[in-house]
């Protein structure tokens, strides 16, 4: 058997891990329109898991009823073993605390400093001293990859992949189980979004953290994915990028075998 390069996914890894997220029969209107319809889903705990469909499939509104943020018509949804509907306020309070979310803009505050951004969790879900709160959100950070003057500035006086990062510093502020990204490279250059890429592979596999990622993004899905969902048909179809290749689906077969597909593979070779 050929050896395995360990910068890669390794599917097997995850094969038999519990799933820390599962959606079953899940159902979303708005008025006539119906956005899922019975959609079945697993995360494993570990993987990181990449979203894609064709725009206006769902991926945001799955990621916002996941998150307890939209509810569906219809369905379960069970984050990390409990099921999000109806859930008292201080159970989902403490959920919420395990899960980590990077919005595709940063979503941070413009009038707070990125420090003051990565401690807003840690105030509204801890009780620990402020000297402490200013220690672990200069650890964050830096393991977000940002340099030690950056906790000091303002949104206004970053890069686009800075805010990125002080948006991913503040999603770990809290030590997640799980890391949502809507769209993590989106509006990032080629080299910054393989940087990108490559510190949430870093941080996937030091941390042991599962990840949730909505992505258009090809490169990112044949670099640091162990699966790949894709809504379709109101459904989703998951599988490793092999089974995907695999899958005659005409959207699945034009957005793996169409021409960026065919480059983002030739890329990772
Ligand atoms: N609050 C809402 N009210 C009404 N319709 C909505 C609402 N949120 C989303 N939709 C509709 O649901 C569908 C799915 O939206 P969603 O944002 O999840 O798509 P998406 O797959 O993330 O698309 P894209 O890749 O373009 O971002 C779209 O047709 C959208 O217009």
């Amino acid at each position: 058997m050929a050896p395995q390069d360990q910068s890669q996914p390794d599917p097997s890894f995850t094969a038999h891990a519990p799933p820390v997220i599962r959606v079953r029969g899940l159902v979303t209107r708005f008025g006539a329109q119906v956005v899922h319809d019975g959609l079945d889903l697993d995360v494993r705990k570990g993987e990181v898991l990449g979203v894609v469909g064709g725009s206006g499939t769902g991926k945001s509104v799955l990621l916002k009823e996941i998150l307890g943020l939209m509810h569906p018509a219809e369905g379960r949804i069970e984050l990390l073993g409990r099921d999000t509907a109806g859930l008292p306020e201080a159970e989902r309070v403490a959920l919420q605390a395990r899960t980590g979310v990077l919005f595709q803009n940063g979503a941070l505050f413009s009038s707070m400093t990125v420090a003051e951004n990565v401690m807003v969790p840690l105030k509204e879900h801890t009780d620990l001293p402020p000297a402490l709160s200013a220690e672990i959100a200069r650890v964050k950070i830096g393991m977000a990859g940002l340099p030690p003057n950056a906790g000091a500035k303002f949104p206004s006086e970053l890069s686009g992949g800075m805010i990125k990062r002080a948006g991913l510093a503040r999603a770990l502020a809290l030590d997640p189980e799980i890391l949502f990204l809507d769209e993590p490279t989106a509006g990032l250059d080629p080299i910054g979004a393989a940087a990108f890429d490559q510190l949430i592979h870093n941080l996937q596999r030091s941390l042991g953290l599962t990840v949730f990622m909505v992505t258009h993004d090809l490169d990112s899905l044949t670099s640091i994915c162990d699966r790949i969902a894709v809504l379709v048909d109101k459904k989703v179809r998951v599988g490793t990028l092999d089974q995907l290749l695999q899958d005659p689906h005409p959207w699945i077969h034009e957005y793996f075998h169409g021409p960026r597909g065919r480059a983002a593979r030739h890329a990772e070779a």
